[in-house]
């Protein structure tokens, strides 16, 4: 199932940047270790923003759930999800 995702990030500006740092680094290492699980497909930047647009491939709702969740940043984000489904037009035989 495919799941289009925006994350808005939102750290405190009180937040101590070294703590700060630490949250981006363990957020970084999980996205990177989903994506080479291929649960986190695509992950962009949404230029000039502290957001990025995502598109996750997981078995279930649940799944993206505990897996949006879980992210280290999660406390600190606004997420949005859009279900996705096979364009009939699309050329692309793995878009579902
Ligand atoms: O910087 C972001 O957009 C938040 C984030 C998600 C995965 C990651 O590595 O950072």
């Amino acid at each position: 199932m495919l799941f289009h995702v925006r994350m808005n990030v939102n750290l405190p500006t009180s937040m101590p940047a070294d703590e700060a740092a630490q949250l981006k680094q363990t957020e970084k290492e999980f996205s990177q270790r989903l994506q080479r699980e291929g649960k986190w497909r695509h992950l962009w930047r949404i230029a000039g923003q502290y957001a990025n647009v995502s598109l996750f491939d997981v078995d279930s709702v649940d799944e993206l759930h505990a897996l949006l969740t879980a992210l280290p940043l999660f406390p600190y984000m606004q997420v949005e999800v859009m279900a996705l489904c096979r364009h009939p037009s699309s050329i692309h035989e793995d878009d579902r």
